[in-house]
Parts: structure tokens; sequence; C-alpha cells
């Protein structure tokens, strides 16, 4: 249900009662426009109650209906023309007839202010079409260009017409910095030109006014300046833009405010242009415009964030005769119509703005905070009829304007309405702040032009009528006298003014002449110019061409470098993942480390003692087998100092240390023994048998038949005869050089057996007692051969094999190294 339809009872019906305006004051007057919807299905909490009233209703419950009055209300379906004619033509008019007027727009943020004061190419706001309107008003009546010139202290001056013409010419020279467009780079300079062109072709306002003195020159002037964190930006400075585009200054540089002699406030080293027509005055503004957004860019604000004030400053004086300015500044009239701009007035606590966006906030909030307690004292004082001070320099908004509401001028004020229902307690403090201001009585400006008209000063310069006094009788006398005296005397004085104006036309001629003579040079310096331009511009078009190609290259590698960003964050998300890993794996290792550190110790000492044990029974071993080694060396020697008759203690021997031994029929002979069968045969020395010579004899005497032992080796048959010399079977004992000992006891025989030794170099000796010491020094081997009778009549062969070295006491000694055995029939029929 729609709640603007719903009939209720007004809390507070009756709507304000307005401050009747006095003879010499005029309330401050308010403006109320209701911005359409951007969503028609949003709920709304504001409505046209008629033509000056607006209805507030509270979307939420308790329902709170405000009713507020205004001088007019707009409804959403109000034009910019319509709002143009209502508010500010009239403000227009005053301006033309040197009247001051302000008009500013306020509300909360996207509620319409910008649109209303700037509007767009469809739409113009307010300011295009106050300049349309000027122009189009004063027409013909402008006065030569630099006629006026500001004199830098909120004042202008006139110049003579030479010094006009002298400023103009040097500007087509040298064109002026206001008017030079800084350095832009082609895509900059594209949307300017789209941006221009669309505005080119805008609706123009046609109105004129009406000039309220055809004999005055009008000249336009405009500045531009912003209000932002409390400190106040020139927008027409373009050495400022400049070195801010170039980087030479890191924020623009503020503006200080001054008063002037007759205690005017103005920005002092502001910029003002003078325009020509509507057209350049717009481009003017929009260049204005684009630097706002350079120095927002730099300063990191928000054009919405802070004031913007457009000054458009008329100055008019009577002309002459001829069409020229009369240099006489008495007569100049100069009038201001400043049309702000105020930044959104919502609170902090709303847009939960952090950071800069809090500053600004905050700064717009004191800004406004100040224009509201501005407008309470001067209600209160009105009120009361009490004196307070108006807190006017606590804020640069504030005390840029305090003129305005000390009577320099006339006051109007737009509150523009978002009328949404979620914006329904900042439009109640818009709309409680509005109806407070349109309460102050602000006093009226005197009228300067009628001022002028009624001065004696005036009358003196201007009016050539005949005083009245001469015409009050014609027919009296004395009239005549005084009538020629009055008349030579204004003789005299257009005569003085002829020379004057002859000398001044003179002094003009001469001027013109001379800068005749500088035109044509400066024509010539032109072409030359021109043609250096043309160069240059040239020059200009192909940078222009490398640098949209670079343009285009940076764009690129924005985005490649854009996507190496990625990349790289990816990448080194990676990494960080990876390190992670690698960290625990590193913790892991280390633990590892020090689990097998302990597994290694834990190992070696277990190895230790292992090894600890097997090396006492190496040891042990080494031991048993020393003790062995030497019951051998004592056996052999036993064996090598006995006549060889009796060889039982070996076997005894042998079998004390090797019970299980298998018998000797499991022994095979081996001519050329393996490590293994070495050491069998080793062990073989070892148990020799021992048996005694004359079973030996008997076994040679007895010798079984050939073949027989291996036919019935179960019954063997001691061969009582001599072994069989096989001389097929020979073999070396040693092709070495080595001097051998050959030692055959008593009773060897040879058998002619490959074990028959045949050693070229060697000493034979039946007993060791032979051999003196020296004989042993000069032998390094030693060679025993030995029979044993088997009990199958077979002929054991053993030779004993050792090396002979020095032996500690001075001697020798042999070490037993080999034995070899053969087993064999004894040969029969010898
Ligand atoms: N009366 C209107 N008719 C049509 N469109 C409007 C009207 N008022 C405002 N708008 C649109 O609403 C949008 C916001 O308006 P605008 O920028 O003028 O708000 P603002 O009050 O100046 O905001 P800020 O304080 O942020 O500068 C713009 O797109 C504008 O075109």
């Amino acid at each position: 249900m729609n709640r603007q339809n719903k009939a209720k009872t007004p809390k507070k019906a009756a709507p304000p009662t307005k401050p009747k305006p006095s003879l010499s004051k005029d309330p401050v007057e308010v403006f109320c426009r209701l911005r359409p919807n951007a969503n028609v299905a949003d709920l709304t909490c504001v409505r046209r109650y008629n033509d000056t009233t607006i209805q507030l209703v509270s979307p939420s419950s308790p329902r709170i209906e405000l009713f507020y009055s205004f001088r007019y209300v707009f409804p959403e379906t109000a034009t910019q023309k319509e709002l143009f004619d209502c508010v500010a033509l009239p403000l227009v008019s005053d301006l033309l007839a040197g009247k001051n007027g302000l008009l500013f727009t306020y509300g909360i943020t996207s509620s319409g202010k910008t649109f209303t004061v700037t509007g767009n190419p469809q739409n113009n706001g307010i300011l295009p079409r106050c300049l349309d309107v000027i122009f189009n008003s004063i027409g013909d009546n402008q006065s030569r260009k630099y006629a006026f010139k500001p004199d830098g202290q909120n004042g202008f001056k006139i110049q003579s017409t030479p010094d006009a013409m002298l400023d103009l010419q040097k500007e087509k020279q040298y064109p002026r910095a206001a008017v030079a467009t800084p350095a832009r780079t082609p895509k900059i300079k594209r949307k300017e030109n789209d941006e221009n062109k669309e505005w080119e072709q805008r609706e123009k306002e046609t109105t004129s006014i009406e000039l309220p003195n055809f004999d005055h020159a009008y000249a336009v002037f405009i500045s531009y300046v912003e209000i932002y964190n409390n400190y106040i930006y020139d927008l027409l400075d373009d050495t400022m833009s400049d070195q801010l585009k170039l980087r030479q200054i890191q924020q623009p540089q503020s503006k200080m405010l001054r008063e002037d002699s007759r205690k005017r406030v103005y920005v002092s080293g502001g910029t003002e242009i003078e325009v020509k027509n509507s057209v350049e005055a717009f481009d003017v503004f929009m260049k204005g415009v684009r630097r706002r957004r350079i120095a927002h860019t730099a300063l990191n604000a928000e054009s919405s964030r802070s004031h913007s004030v457009f000054n458009i400053r008329i100055v008019q004086a009577p002309r002459d005769s001829v069409k020229e300015v009369i240099t006489d500044e008495r007569f100049m009239i100069v009038s201001q119509l400043s049309l702000v701009d105020l930044a959104g007035s919502e609170r902090t606590g709303r847009t939960q703005n952090t950071g800069e966006r809090l500053r600004e906030a905050g700064s717009i909030n004191n800004s406004l905070m100040t224009l509201r307690s501005c407008i309470d004292v001067l209600r209160e004082n009105q009120r009361a009829n009490s004196n307070k001070i108006v807190p006017y320099r606590d804020n640069k908004l504030t005390h840029l304007f305090k003129n305005f509401f000390e009577g320099e001028g006339k006051i109007r004020m737009i509150i523009c309405v978002n009328s949404g229902a979620d914006d329904f307690d900042e439009t109640m403090h818009v709309m409680k702040f509005a109806e407070a201001t349109q309460e102050v009585m602000v006093t009226r400006a005197t009228d300067p032009l009628k001022m002028i008209f009624e001065s004696k000063e005036r009358f003196e310069t201007f009016d050539l009528r005949i005083p009245s006094s001469l015409l009050d009788d014609p027919d009296d006398d004395k009239v005549f006298p005084e009538w020629i005296e009055y008349f030579e005397e204004r003789k005299k004085n257009s005569e003085i003014k002829f020379l004057t104006l002859h000398e001044q036309e003179q002094r003009f001629r001469s001027q013109l002449a001379d800068m005749e003579a500088e035109n044509m040079f400066l024509n010539k310096q032109v072409s030359v110019l021109k043609a250096d331009l043309e160069v240059r511009e040239n020059q200009l078009k192909t940078l222009e061409s490398k640098c949209s190609h670079a343009e285009r290259m940076s764009d690129n590698k924005a985005k490649r470098i854009e996507e190496l960003e990625k990349k790289h964050k990816d990448l080194q998300r990676e990494i960080d993942e990876m390190n992670r890993q690698l960290d625990a794996f590193e913790a892991e290792k280390r633990e590892m480390k020090i689990r097998m550190r302990e597994q290694l110790d834990h190992e070696r000492e277990r190895l230790k003692r292992i090894f600890e044990r097997l090396l006492s029974e190496k040891q042990a071993e080494l031991e048993r087998q020393q003790c062995l080694t030497k019951e051998k060396m004592h056996l052999v020697k036993e064996i090598l100092n006995s006549d060889n008759t009796d060889w039982e203690f070996l076997r005894e021997y042998r079998e004390s240390l090797y019970p299980n031994l298998p018998t000797e029929n499991a022994a095979t002979a081996s001519v050329c023994p393996t490590p293994e069968a070495r050491t069998q045969s080793t062990i073989s020395a070892a148990t020799v048998k021992r048996k005694s010579v004359a079973d030996f004899a008997q076994s040679i005497a007895t010798p079984p038949v050939h073949g027989e032992a291996s036919a019935e080796p179960t019954s063997p048959k001691i061969s009582s005869a001599p072994p069989v010399v096989n001389p097929r079977h020979r073999r070396s004992l040693s092709t070495g050089t080595e001097k051998w000992i050959d030692h055959r006891p008593p009773g060897t025989l040879d058998l002619g057996t490959v074990l028959r030794p045949k050693i070229k170099n060697k000493r034979s000796v039946t007993n060791l007692k032979e051999l003196g010491t020296n004989d042993l020094k000069q032998c390094s081997k030693y060679a025993l051969t030995h029979h044993e009778a088997v009990d199958n009549g077979e002929v054991e062969t053993y030779v004993f094999k050792g090396e002979v070295i020095p032996s500690v006491g001075g001697g020798s000694q042999v070490i037993f190294q080999d034995v070899e055995s053969l087993k064999q029939n004894s040969p029969p029929g010898r």
C-alpha cells in the first residue's frame, strides 16, 4: 500500500510561518528539489505535499509524519529549465545589475546536487545556463578584452585602449597559461575531445535579460576553486596541474583567504580568467573539472567529498561616445555570482568510512556543521537582537561566504532530496537545517547602479543638462551674463577636454603606428613560427602515434605483469607449501638421524661385543694352534733326531689330538694338492702312522700282486717286495734356485714315483746331525721323505716340506708348510 496516499492527520500540520521580509532585509531563500527514484519499486519517505511543503514519513514504526515548508518545492518531474528559471535567473538578472548572489546546493550524496548545478549535455544544469544567459544579455556591450584587469587584490583596474590592445597582442603571441592545455596522453586527449564534443552539442539557453544600462561595457571573469579537507585549491591554476602531472610536486598548493580594502573575503592569488562567450567559459569550467580529477588523484580524494565553488564576476563601466570604456574606476561596478556544489551531508556513522575517507567525512561534517552554527548564531542574533560573534572563521567554507551573510548579496539554497526510505534520517537532518537556514535574514545589498547614477561625480562627468537655476526666468537680464559665463566655462572645459583627447589620440596613433610596425615584424615571426609549428605538429603526431603504441604496450605489459604477479603469488604459495613440507621433512630427518645414531651406537656396541667374543675365541684358537704347531715341531724334531724306527708315538699323538679322524684307508693321495688337500696333507703330516721299520720292511718284502689291492681292498696283503720305481712319473720338488736339504733317513727308498724329488740344488743327508750350522744357513728349503707300509700291502710315501729360517737364538729352524703323500701298490716281481 502506498504510504503517501494514506490520509493521516499530520503531526506538524501547519507549515512554519516564513519570516516576513522587512524593508532592509531578505530571508535566505530555500528551494527543494526531489530527485526521481532510480528504482520505482523502492520505498519512498518523501512526498511533495504542495508547491511549498514537503511531507516526510518515517519508514519504520512508530510512523512519524513531518512537514517542512520552503519557498518552492520542485517535484521529481521538474525540468532543469524550470528550476533555472525559478531559482537562478533572478540571480543572473541581479548579477547584470551589479548585485551579488550566492546559490548553493545542499543534500546527501547522490541526491542530485551536481546534476542540478552542472547537469549533463542533454540536461544542462544551472551553471551552463547562467553562462548562456549572461552572454545572451551582454551581446555587443562587451568591453574590449583586457579593458578590465584583475589587480590581484579582489579588485579590477581599467586599462586604456592601447594597454588593452597590447595585452591582447601579447596573448596572441604567447597564449596565456590559463588557456594552455597541460600535456596529456592521446588516450586522455581523445576522452576529453569526446567530452568537449558532447558539451558543444548541448542545447543552449536562449533567454536574455534586458540590461539595466546600455551605456556600460561589460566583461565576464570566472574563477573556480574547491575546498577539500579545509584547504582551498585553485582549479584554474595551470602551473599547478602541470607540476602535478610532471610530478614536480606531490600535492597541489592550497590558497589563502584574505580580506580586501573593503573587508571582502577573497581567495588570494586565485586565477581569474576573462571569457568572451559561453562556450569559452564552459570550456574553462570543464578544464577546472578535469584538474579537479588530477588534484583528487594526487590528494587521493573523491570529487563528491569536496565543496566546489564556481564564481562568475561581471565588471561593468560606462563607455564614451566611441564606445570605449571610460578609465575612471569610480564608476566601475563589480558583481559576483557564486555557484556552490557542497559535498554530501551524510554523517560518518552511516557511511562507515575509515582512514582517509573518515578524515574527509569529518572535514565535510566540520564545514557543514560550521555553516549550521553560523546560521544558528545569525538566527539567534536576529531573534534576541544580540550581537554574538558568528564563527565564520572556523571554516574556509563559511569564511569565504562571510560577506554574503553580512549583506553583500542575495543567498539562495537548493536542497536536493532523495526520496528513498533508506535516507529518511539523513533527509530529516537536511530538512531541519534547510528550515533553520531560511529563517536567517540577510541585509539587502545596496544597488550600486543606483548609487552611481545618483552620485555627484557622475553628474559632473557625464550630465550635460543646463542647470535648472539658469532656466528659472528666461526674461531675467542677469540670466544671460550667467548663461554666457556658464557656456564659456563649458567651452573652456570642452576645449581642455578636446585638447586632452587630441593629445590622447595623438599618443594613441603613434602607439598604434608602433604597434603596426611591431605587428608586421611579429607577423613575419608568426609565419616562421607557423612553419616551425607545422614541423612540430608532424613531430607531435609521430610522437602521439608512438605514445599510443607505447600506451597499448604499457596496457599489455600491465596485463602481463598482473598475470605474472598472480603466477608469482601462486608460486610463492607453492614455495611456502614446499618450505613447510621441507621443514617437516627436515624435522623428520633430524629425528630419524637421532634414531639411526642410537641404533648405530647400539649395533656398534653389539658388534663390538661379538667381535670381542670372536677375538677372544680366535685368540684361544690361535693359542691352541700354536701349541699344536709347537707339538708338531717337537714331533718332527723327534722324528728327525730318532733313527725313524718307531713311529708309533706319532699315531698316538695324532689320535690324542684328532680322535674322530677317519682311518688312513679313506685318505687319498694327491700329487698336486689343492689348498684343501694341502691342509689335509698337513693334517696327514700330523697323522703319519707310526710303524716299525720291520713292518715297513715286511710290507716291502711281500708286496701285493699288481691290481690285487684295488680288486680286493677288504683283504689286504702286505707286499714284501720293494716299491717299483716308475720312471715315467718324475717330478722335481722345485724348479727354483733355492738350496734344499734333502733329508732321507736311512732305509728311505727311491720308489720311482712322482714324489721322488729331483732337486738340482740340494744337500742330501740321512741324518740332520750331518749338517753343520753353516750348511743349514746356506739352505732355505727342507724336504723329508718318509715311507710307511699300509695294512693292505700298499706303501704310503710322505714328503714333508718346509722353509729353513734363522731362529732368534742364532740357529736355524724349519717351518713345515706342506706335506705330500702318495699311496701305491708295491710293484710285483721285484
Ligand atoms: N532530477 C534528476 N533527474 C534525473 N537524474 C538525476 C536527478 N538528480 C540526480 N540524478 C542522477 O543521480 C545521480 C547522482 O546525482 P549527482 O551526482 O548529481 O548527486 P550528488 O548529490 O551531486 O552526489 P555527490 O554528493 O556524491 O556529488 C546522477 O547519475 C544524476 O544523473
